[in-house]
């Protein structure tokens, strides 16, 4: 039997805060034009290529199968899913897996990684062996092709920190299994979200604008949407109220939204994330222009906040739009569409300075 819920779920806790969001900023609008432009594009794509959750296990690097395994494999990767932004602008400096023949890098080296380590017998999607596994061991896991010029994975500490704190919560509250969260929130995605942010702190993404608390919740909103697509909808990726989940406030689907005029921003605020990315860009010292304030924007800033939170509101608004178009579309097909598009055209994206804060909430 369904849950059926009566409070505001952790969802609408976070489209509630888009919005705030979007009406208390100062340097992110979302023009209306731009919504309405990015809707048709969508919607033409999803006519040509009947965009669906189908998709989701084509990728040669996600589970092909739809069981217990694939739960586990995408708990461990979406709790390890944030910030593969490279320190240096060269691509050949940044963290690189290699599989099969072929490198991944960012999100999908992630996801190399972990199939490496399960191809190396190393049971790295088992709680019993991360809750425990040493530093070495996990740097062994996240290892880089040639440590010679690549960099290491960005914020390895805190990624081991986080498979100590979710294995731990799992061995000693779910049996070592996710599988067994998701089975306890019969069918209701609010409630796995809710349940993920209560029992797992790193997926509290949680932050303060304008003096009151907003949610955002991408990595936990992602993980339920990874399981409810896995699943195509049934099984243990059966819930009743999907539709309710928001797009995933990352630093790549802001970007697309800002090619298709979705998203824009001040000139004070785009001047500002032009000058980081030189500066981060030139990371050796020999910076030639000043850099802006001291670091980078710091994880929570106004404006992060404001790019995070119009972002959200922003793919409401497509969907709205799509919506009144009689077409069906939830927010998390506009996403994966969006973030899928990002990938593809990453020549257009790199013209598209974004917030450089490394977070280990996106
Ligand atoms: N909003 C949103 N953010 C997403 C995804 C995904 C992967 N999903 C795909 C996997 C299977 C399906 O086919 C999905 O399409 C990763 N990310 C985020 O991007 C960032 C990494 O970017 P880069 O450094 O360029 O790889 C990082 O914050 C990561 O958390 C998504 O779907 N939506």
């Amino acid at each position: 039997m369904p849950v059926i819920r009566t409070q505001s779920g952790a969802s609408e806790k976070v489209l509630e805060s888009a919005q705030f969001i979007s009406e208390h900023s100062k340097d992110v609008t979302v023009p209306a034009a731009g919504v309405k432009r990015a809707a048709q594009k969508i919607m033409e794509r999803m006519k040509s290529t009947g965009y669906s959750t189908a998709e989701w296990k084509k990728h040669q690097l996600t589970p092909s199968v739809a069981n217990a395994d694939a739960i586990e494999w995408i708990f461990v990767v979406d709790a390890l899913n944030f910030s593969f932004w490279p320190s240096r602008a060269a691509e050949h400096e940044q963290y690189t897996v290699s599989l099969d023949g072929k490198s991944y890098r960012g999100y999908w080296s992630l996801c190399a990684a972990i199939n490496r380590a399960q191809r190396e017998h190393i049971e790295i999607t088992r709680a019993s062996y991360y809750a425990h596994a040493s530093a070495e061991q996990l740097a062994h896991v996240f290892r880089t092709d040639d440590p010679a010029i690549q960099e290491s994975i960005p914020m390895l500490e805190e990624r081991i920190h986080v498979l100590h704190e979710v294995g731990q919560v799992l061995l000693a509250k779910y049996g070592g299994k996710f599988a067994n969260v998701v089975r306890q929130c019969q069918g209701s995605a609010q409630m796995l979200v809710e349940t993920v942010v209560r029992e797992f702190p790193c997926f509290r993404d949680e932050h303060e604008f304008c003096g009151r608390p907003v949610y955002l919740y991408k990595r936990a909103q992602i993980l339920v949407a990874d399981i409810w697509a896995c699943f195509e909808g049934r099984g243990d990726g059966l819930f009743n109220d999907m539709d309710q989940i928001t797009m995933f406030a990352d630093y790549r689907v802001p970007q697309a939204l800002y090619h298709f005029g979705a998203l824009d921003y001040s000139p004070r605020l785009l001047e500002y994330l032009r000058r980081s990315e030189i500066a981060v860009q030139q990371g050796d010292g020999s910076q030639t222009q000043p850099p802006p304030q001291p670091g980078l924007l710091p994880s929570g800033h106004p404006w992060e906040l404001e790019i995070r939170g119009n972002s959200i509101w922003a793919v409401e608004q497509i969907r709205r739009h799509i919506h009144a178009s009689g077409h069906s579309a939830n927010a998390i097909l506009i996403d994966f569409y969006m973030w899928d598009y990002a990938k593809e055209h990453t020549a257009a994206m790199r013209t598209i300075p974004i917030h450089l804060t490394r977070s280990k909430f996106y």
